[in-house]
């Protein structure tokens, strides 16, 4: 791979000995990983026999976008050193937790996976193409607790002050850490243009703080090698904010302290963490964690955003709740977005100041006179959550997810919906008519399975 001459320049002066392995590296194969869903059946037929040692979902290997275990949310495509990121951070249950840079969402699901769907998670993406990925992804991996919002982080720390517990800043920085996995990124590469990345993410920072509660955690992390991104930010949020302090990560898998040399030399970022690609199995990465003692800014008052649903609609729901669903949805919490429905997670606050792309899990459509129910809630609800589940095989699965009816005559049912299972994994809902099930796969979703 040929490396930009700056670049090489500049590692070669950082790593001394070390830099030939280090360019090396560059011509290996990158690693690829993927990530469980705990929330679901352990997927039969994948290559389970080598782990990722740091995380408790991860394996190295790959999965394709086109099956049946990426379909269903039974595992999210994350390249192995991101994985640590999420490690790193591990949210407990009921926290408060926001993912500011969040698409296409492997941290987020990954988050989500330790939320066990209690707590809140923001999850906020500012470019909208990238935000309407990430609540794909958040359906497929079936959040329930998440807001996904598409907002810039001014926006964010003006509307969520002192209010979380935990706050990922996953930041856009040069990548040079992608460069094996993605070449063209080179093409940006300039000692320039990781100053300009340095400067965003002062930036970014100087809001994300504000979100945080006392006592609250930042997690902060890159894909690039930097020390101006790395360390160097680390080291200037410490001067910057003396109430925060390091919380040290514990390295394995050839997981390196972070150098603080490259830095002010502060001794606290030996604290955080770096991975190299000469030295582990990832691409490159720098993760850092840090613990608020004292507040940055006083929370907000702590209004809650109120439910805008009618009596109709909410009747609407509750006739199809009644007859389908075994999941409690607290009526206070319906939220409708024009005729599409959905249920906040607890303590949302107010939202009308802010570009929403889903307001918690979407329920469906609420219809003239009936309920017709989202895909997001098929891949939500665990198993037996609904009235009328179902086994099809793999050729009826290929079916469902390129669009096509068909027809079947073991149905539980005659009239109505039922929600479709492959291999123990939730695919859709379905619509039965005699013995043909009508198909309800999202139309922009539908592909031609391998
Ligand atoms: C490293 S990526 C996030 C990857 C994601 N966390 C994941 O694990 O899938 C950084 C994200 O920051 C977003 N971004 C770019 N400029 C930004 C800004 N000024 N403020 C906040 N986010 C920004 C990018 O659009 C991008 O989606």
């Amino acid at each position: 791979m040929e490396l930009p001459a700056a670049f090489k320049t500049k590692y070669k002066s950082l790593l001394g000995s070390e830099a030939d392995a280090f360019f090396a590296s560059f011509d290996e194969p990158e690693n690829n990983g993927f990530r469980l869903n705990p929330r679901r059946d352990r997927p039969a037929d994948l290559d389970l026999s080598d782990p990722i040692p740091y995380t408790e979902w991860g394996y190295y290997g790959k999965v394709s976008g086109k099956s049946l275990d990426h379909q269903s949310g039974a595992v999210y495509s994350q390249e192995p050193s991101a994985m640590f990121v999420g490690e790193v951070a591990h949210p407990k249950p009921n926290m408060r937790v926001l993912d500011l840079c969040a698409s296409p969402g492997g941290k987020t699901t990954h988050l989500s996976s330790f939320l066990q769907q209690s707590g809140m998670l923001v999850s906020n993406e500012i470019m909208g193409k990238r935000a309407k990925i990430l609540a794909e992804n958040t359906e497929r991996f079936g959040l329930q607790n998440t807001l996904v919002l598409n907002e810039d982080p001014a926006h964010i720390a003006k509307n969520f002050t002192g209010f979380f517990d935990q706050v990922l800043v996953d930041a856009p920085c040069s990548g040079e850490g992608m460069f094996r996995k993605d070449p063209d990124a080179m093409a940006y590469w300039s000692p320039d243009y990781v100053e300009a990345c340095a400067k965003r993410q002062r930036e970014i920072l100087t809001e994300a703080v504000k979100t945080l509660k006392p006592d609250g955690e930042l997690i902060y992390s890159t894909c690039t090698f930097s020390p101006e991104e790395d360390e160097q930010i680390i080291a200037w949020l410490l001067s910057t904010y003396p109430q925060f302090d390091m919380v040290p990560i514990k390295k394995t898998a050839g997981i390196i302290d972070a150098k603080p040399e490259w830095a002010n030399g502060d001794e606290r970022l030996k604290n955080a963490a770096r991975l190299f690609p000469h030295l582990m199995r990832g691409e490159g990465h720098f993760v850092a964690k840090l613990r608020l003692t004292a507040p940055i800014e006083e929370a907000g008052y702590s209004r809650r955003q109120e439910s805008n649903v009618s009596r109709d609609q909410s009747n609407l729901f509750a006739d199809f709740a009644k007859e389908n669903l075994q999941f409690k949805v607290d009526s206070h919490q319906l939220m409708a977005f024009g005729d599409q429905l959905y249920v906040m997670p607890k303590g949302t606050p107010p939202l009308n100041h802010l570009r929403v792309v889903r307001p918690g899990l979407h329920l469906g459509t609420l219809k003239k006179k009936r309920f017709e129910p989202s895909y997001a809630l098929a891949l939500a609800l665990d198993r037996g959550q609904f009235a009328h589940e179902t086994e099809i095989d793999l050729d009826d699965w290929k079916k469902v997810v390129h669009g096509e009816i068909f027809k079947r005559n073991d149905l539980p049912i005659k009239k109505g919906w039922v929600r479709l299972f492959c291999r123990h994994q939730p695919v859709a809902f379905g619509k039965v008519v005699d013995q043909t099930v009508k198909n309800y796969f999202p139309k922009g979703l539908r592909f031609m399975a391998n």
